[in-house]
């Protein structure tokens, strides 16, 4: 167990330096992927494990090389798997699954229970396989197809934006949307509740609540929090966050801002990010045909104002005279193909410095002629579960923008 000595957790903005990171470096989880089942689990292709590695590794490297402290959700898991209350919680939300029936379930349980924690930890992320359960004569073990996953294997815990974001100094653990990622934001709850790293951290939303991602919250300033709603987060998580945020004194604004629902926009941050404390890089098609809806608290009362331009709304909010939008001048044809490669889910490390894949040349030419410095990494396989740099990436700690 590592030494415990008292941990900063803050993150008011896009853009303040970077000083503590949460990532997932993929394992396992990415070798159950297979033709048959990769849409489900929401990745477009079949990676290559050992690349995406590699390419994981120079991630964390470029940010560490910036005096980034990462840390990594395995290593946080295992150590939090050590006290009984943990993994208790752990194996019963891996066995809630209706499909296991009592009999099988108390299999898995014994099972899991007999794991040390680095094992449990590592069957918790890539799953159990049919086959490397043998519990042969129950009816739901012997009925269930092969290719079934007895535990689900979590893939896309590799984009540790989504399961949670820190608002200030509070944690949302967030809700998620489909059934392929519900586990992950479990799992990382289960970290901020049991790891001495984040004791008193105290969470301001919870996964039982209204389905909310991260890649659908942005920290636009201090006080002003824009959250997405689509095809992951529902109005009702939109409405519920401004509630708990605006309610814990974390924020007085928050922007609704309705998005196409869409595989290629499933998250704001796919079509927007902030590369400095007034300047966003946004997906040109909709830079200016966003609208946000302004909320704010009026007595005890949500307040929601007329819909406006994203940008205006924001502006007013932030008390800027305007949000400046790097164009990046794209022709359709290449806006749309570096949109769906992540190339707007750029990582601020400090304002005017960021992290991006190298793939989007185009996008990342536009940045650096605006002034942005463009760390480039490569993501050939990391982005084929389409997530870019802040999709891969958990704020804890960042300074004041
Ligand atoms: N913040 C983000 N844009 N995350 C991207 C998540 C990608 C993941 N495969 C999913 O479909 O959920």
């Amino acid at each position: 167990m590592t030494e415990t000595t008292a941990h900063e957790h803050r993150v008011t903005s896009e853009v303040g330096r970077l000083r503590t990171v949460l990532l997932h470096r993929p394992g396992a989880e990415l070798k159950r992927l297979t033709p048959r089942n990769n849409d489900k689990l929401l990745f477009d292709g079949i990676p290559w494990p050992g690349r995406a590695q590699e390419e994981h590794d120079a991630f964390a490297e470029a940010l560490r090389s910036r005096d980034v402290e990462v840390l990594y959700v395995t290593e946080l898991l295992q150590d939090a798997l050590e006290y009984d209350g943990a993994r208790e919680q752990a194996i019963a939300d891996a066995v809630v699954d209706l499909r296991l029936g009592d009999q099988l379930r108390r299999v898995v349980e014994g099972y899991l229970r007999d794991l040390h924690p680095e094992n449990l930890a590592h069957t918790l992320i890539a799953g159990l396989a049919h086959e490397e359960l043998k519990a042969g004569h129950g009816l739901v073990y012997r009925l269930l197809d092969e290719q079934d996953f007895i535990v689900d294997p979590l893939p896309n815990l590799l984009f540790t934006r989504d399961q949670s974001v820190w608002v200030g100094d509070r944690v949302a653990v967030t809700s998620l949307a489909t059934d392929a990622r519900r586990r992950e934001a479990d799992l990382v709850g289960l970290l901020y509740a049991h790891h001495p790293r984040f004791a008193g951290a105290e969470p301001v939303y919870g996964p039982s609540l209204e389905h909310l991602e991260g890649g659908d919250v942005l920290l636009l300033c201090p006080g002003v929090v824009a959250v997405g709603t689509g095809e992951r987060t529902t109005p009702a998580g939109a409405e519920r966050l401004a509630r708990q945020v605006i309610g814990a004194g974390l924020a007085h604004t928050v922007l609704a801002v309705p998005i196409a629902q869409d595989r290629a926009t499933m998250h704001l941050d796919t079509v927007c990010t902030m590369v400095d404390a007034d300047t966003v890089v946004m997906y040109p098609p909709v830079a200016h045909s966003l609208v946000a809806y302004t909320v704010t608290l009026d007595g005890g009362d949500l307040r929601v104002a007329e819909p406006r331009p994203f940008l205006e709304a924001a502006a007013a909010a932030m008390g800027l005279d305007r949000l400046k939008v790097i164009d990046t001048g794209l022709d359709p044809v290449t806006a749309e193909r570096e949109q769906w490669d992540d190339g707007n889910n750029t990582l601020a490390v400090a304002p005017r410095l960021c992290v991006a894949y190298e793939r989007n040349i185009e996008t990342n030419a536009q940045l650096e002629a605006a002034g942005i410095e463009v760390i480039r990494i490569s993501g050939s396989e990391l982005g084929s579960g389409r997530g870019g740099p802040r999709c891969m990436s958990c704020p804890i700690l960042r300074d004041a923008p």
